[in-house]
């Protein structure tokens, strides 16, 4: 038999929204309700009939809450399939009750470390009693039905109704169950091993000996990097509520595709890397234009002008809210998607002008709180965030190493250059001139070529630009391409065997170098 009445149910609950509401329909439907401790003590309140565990156990609720439900009767209750005759005459043996339905969820374990608590005050916040009844019942599904989530209270109301549960819910409920504690207990275990008991290495390096990411789909796309690629979007579970681009917000347009989610992260992680109102365009991951402004209108009409060919169906990041100014710019370019922290009035309905630009609201992406991670075969590589806070990213700590020192306004340029450097897949070179990208050249296998790129790019605008590479010149000949064409600044980490000779070259160019110490590949 497929569906499964609901005679009989326990409900233990910490998180009680939704509470009264199922119980008065549990209790209209002639449930019997079995509770733990403050569950069955709100249920009293709102005069629920119901049974105390203890009187099922015939044990007190012992150990601060640490023993409520961790009792045979409890669990047999839970664990016996209904249609194994052998079980059946065990629990009539016992005089142990079934459960047809268990409702629970969990301490709040990961808001408690979220919330700074005491390790004590942590370790108190670990479910035992709830995750073992949730696996118990799940295991059972053939007899029992487990609802972990508020949500879902609705759903037990009409199964009740209407005869129980099917097996094939019930079956995606154990799903949604052992989902549930999993991710419990990565956090748990991500927490041992990162905080309450890392081991040497851990406490050495910082890296855990256990790394878990567990995250629930949000989306399937239509296809991946390829159509005949297949892609879902999974919000990672630890990162839940939080901020970022898994969590934004569509307003309009089509489906976001792979691509489109790859191209907002890198316009995002370029645009927020600014404190001054910032747009990036990209394509491919890599920008095609990057620019600081007065205001984000401004930022976007010095971005869109470095490459304006290459900006035709692009995707933009701004880090301030979309001004009807800006909605303007972008609403007169094809643009795959616009994603930004908010929308001011009227912006949205100029910009839904375009009946397929994506625009999504984001908020401001926390990148320094994750590690990265890449796949690799067999196994993930995870680093830390490279950000823009590293010893040598700060003007003030670089060394200069060739020609006269930069003026105000110079210095400005060098450090916007530095700054968008790090949005360009390595080798990178890339040409600034008033705050603004005016060549790219990105993703060259040697540094000759990404510096001749960029050149092209720019064009007449190269003359009197400022440079910025991603790692060191390893020969003067990439500074060459640079100050042949009327660079008449660089920026870069330094740190070559042949430094001596690119200083050199950019001493005969008549050009100011700067040597920052520091260096981002971007791969
Ligand atoms: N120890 C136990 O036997 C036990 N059984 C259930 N719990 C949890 O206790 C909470 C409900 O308790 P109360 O009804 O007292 O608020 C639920 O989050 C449930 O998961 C337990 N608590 C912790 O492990």
């Amino acid at each position: 038999m497929s569906q499964q009445p609901i005679r009989r149910a326990l409900i233990s609950v910490y998180d009680k929204t939704g509470l009264e509401e199922l119980a008065y329909g549990l209790a209209e439907a002639g449930v019997e309700i079995v509770s733990t401790g403050s569950t069955a003590a709100r249920l009293t309140e709102v005069d629920v009939p119901v049974t105390a565990v203890e009187d099922v156990t015939g044990f007190p609720e012992v150990l601060g809450g640490r023993v409520k439900t961790l009792h045979p009767r409890v669990h047999a209750g839970l664990l016996a399939d209904r249609a194994d005759a052998g079980h059946r005459t065990t629990l009539e043996e016992l005089g142990i009750g079934g459960f047809d339905l268990l409702v629970s969820n969990l301490y709040p374990f990961q808001e408690t470390v979220a919330a700074g608590a005491s390790l004590g005050e942590c370790i108190e916040k670990i479910d035992i009693g709830g995750p073992a009844m949730i696996r118990a019942g799940a295991k059972n599904h053939s007899s029992v039905a487990v609802v972990v989530d508020p949500a879902g209270y609705d759903e037990v109301i009409e199964a009740v109704q209407s005869g129980g549960y099917e097996l094939e819910q019930r079956k995606r409920l154990a799903a949604q169950a052992f989902a549930h504690t999993a991710a419990y207990d990565a956090a748990v275990a991500t927490w041992f091993a990162t905080t309450y008991a890392p081991d040497e290495v851990a406490v050495e390096t910082g890296w855990p000996d256990f790394y878990a990411e567990t995250g629930h789909r949000t989306a399937t796309l239509r296809y991946g990097e390829n159509p005949h690629q297949r892609a879902a979007l999974y919000r990672g579970g630890g990162d839940a509520a939080g901020p970022g681009l898994a969590g934004a917000e569509q307003l309009h347009g089509k489906e976001m595709s792979y691509n489109n989610y790859v191209d907002a992260d890198s316009a995002l992680r370029a645009a927020f890397d600014f404190a001054e109102p910032c747009a990036a365009v990209i394509k491919h991951a890599n920008p095609c234009g990057i620019a600081v402004g007065a205001d984000i209108a401004e930022a976007h009409r010095k971005a869109h002008a470095c490459d304006p060919l290459s900006a035709f169906g692009g995707v933009i990041a701004t880090n301030r809210p979309v001004s009807v100014a800006l909605a303007e710019q972008v609403a007169e370019i094809f643009t795959e998607v616009l994603v930004a922290p908010e929308y001011e009035a009227g912006a949205v309905e100029i910009l839904t002008r375009k009946k397929n630009i994506r625009l999504l609201v984001v908020s401001p992406p926390d990148r320094a709180a994750r590690s990265e991670e890449r796949a690799i075969s067999g196994g993930t590589l995870l680093q830390s965030a490279d950000m823009v806070d590293a010893p040598g990213d700060v003007p003030s700590a670089w060394q200069l190493v060739a020609g006269p020192a930069a003026d105000e306004a110079l210095l400005a340029d060098l450090a916007f250059a530095w700054r968008a450097v790090r949005a360009v897949k390595s080798n990178a070179i890339l040409l600034a001139a008033d705050r603004a990208t005016v060549g790219v050249g990105m993703g060259q296998v040697n540094r000759v070529d990404a510096a001749q790129l960029a050149v092209t790019r720019a064009g007449d605008r190269v003359s009197g630009s400022v440079g910025a590479s991603d790692a060191f010149f390893p020969f003067p000949d990439g500074l060459e391409v640079l100050t042949r064409a009327g660079v008449r600044a660089v920026v870069q980490p330094g740190g070559s065997v042949r430094d001596e000779a690119v200083v050199a070259a950019a001493e005969e160019a008549g050009i100011t170098m700067y040597a920052t110490g520091t260096r981002h590949f971007y791969h």
